[in-house]
């Protein structure tokens, strides 16, 4: 009785310093179903996935503890759901459908055993949303920890709506939530997380609206991105590449009450002196799609106009030129 006791301490608090690199791998992919486009999954030297459209959407993105998220601010599910989500949205954002992640997995040897278990599964519940399974990766030690992804899609026959392709007259759309994350990171910067609203759940876990990217492709789309750096910044790169530019229009930037509630309390405790919208336009981390459509589209519900393209150069907003207040890892 006592032995057993013993044991079941020990493993609460183990470590994947004890499990070793293998028994790490097992007790990760265990977690990781196959889906119908996984044709072998982990355990060989690489996966095999099908692509029906023989055409492949790949991107990866990395997660870096202390940059991009805080073990005392985010729990491990937290994590695995937004490292997944942040690479999800940008196959979506292609206008593809995302079926397969690998995961890369930089750790010290004294992280918990249990962390891992449920990073592991925030990342299979958000693969689950998207539709995509995990088929692979690879585990090494670290003095600090990261996680970094590949993901990979399928157009299903569709065009790859690119960042390039929009052109004067067309509209502006964003489908998903704008500045809540922003606003979540705020209230945790300022020590003001102690009661969960809509803020703090889109910054630990986003959830981008995955099945909007197929959507716009077969409607029409022109030019589409996930809002990762803030709105105004990332729409300068379909500006940009485009060579046109983006009229946004502020009133058509309608605030959840959650974005106004959150920067309500911010400014009375004077953490922040800016409006909400402010907060849509440069926050960050939304993983909202924002795309560009021919003015005669007709748009579901899911899309909000929130402007036009000009000729010209740049982000506007109404009228004058915007600043591009978003995130960029190096400034
Ligand atoms: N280290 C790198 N090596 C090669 N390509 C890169 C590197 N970093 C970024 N890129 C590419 O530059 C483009 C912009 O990157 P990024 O701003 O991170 O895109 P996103 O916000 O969609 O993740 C992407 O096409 C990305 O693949
Ligand atoms: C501890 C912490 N500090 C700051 C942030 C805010 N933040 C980190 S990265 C980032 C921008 C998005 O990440 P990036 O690596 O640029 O993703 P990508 O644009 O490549 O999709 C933001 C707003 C955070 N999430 N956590
Ligand atoms: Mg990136
Ligand atoms: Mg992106
Ligand atoms: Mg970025």
């Amino acid at each position: 009785m006592r032995r057993e006791r013993h044991r079941t301490l020990k493993a609460v608090s183990s470590t994947i310093g004890d499990l070793g690199e293998f028994g790490l791998i097992a007790r990760l992919t265990a977690r990781f179903p196959h889906t119908d486009d996984v044709i072998l999954g982990p355990g060989d030297d690489a996966a095999v996935v099908r692509a029906p459209d023989r055409r492949v959407v790949a991107t990866t993105d990395m997660l870096v503890e202390g940059r991009h998220f805080r073990r005392d601010w985010s729990g491990p599910r937290d994590v695995g759901h937004k490292a997944a989500a942040q690479n999800l949205a940008d196959v979506a954002a292609m206008g593809a459908r995302p079926t397969a992640l690998l995961l890369g997995l930089a750790a010290p040897a004294d992280l918990p055993t249990r962390w891992v278990e449920e990073f592991g599964d925030g990342l299979q519940a958000e693969c689950a949303v998207a539709g995509a399974a995990v088929v692979g990766g690879d585990t090494v030690r670290s003095d600090s920890l990261t996680v970094s992804i590949t993901a990979l899609g399928d157009l299903r026959g569709g065009r790859a709506v690119r960042r390039d392709g929009a052109a004067p007259g067309d509209v502006v759309a964003v489908a998903g939530d704008l500045g809540l994350s922003a606003a979540g990171l705020a209230l945790l910067r300022a020590g003001r997380a102690e009661r969960e609203d809509a803020c703090l759940a889109a910054h630990r876990r986003p959830a981008p609206p995955y099945a909007a990217g197929p959507r716009a492709a077969e409607l029409g789309a022109t030019a589409m991105l996930d809002v990762s750096d803030g709105l105004v910044q990332d729409l300068g790169h379909i500006a940009a590449a485009s060579a046109v530019r983006v009229a946004l229009r502020r009133g058509a930037l309608r605030v959840p009450p959650a974005l106004a509630e959150a920067v309500g309390l911010l400014n009375r405790i004077g953490a922040t002196g800016r409006d909400p919208v402010d907060f849509m336009l440069a926050g960050g981390e939304d993983h909202a799609l924002a795309a560009t459509f021919p003015p005669d589209v007709a748009l579901p519900a899911e899309w909000t106009v929130i402007g036009r393209i000009d000729e010209g150069e740049g982000v506007a907003l109404d009228g004058a030129p915007a600043e591009a207040a978003g995130w960029d890892h190096f400034s």
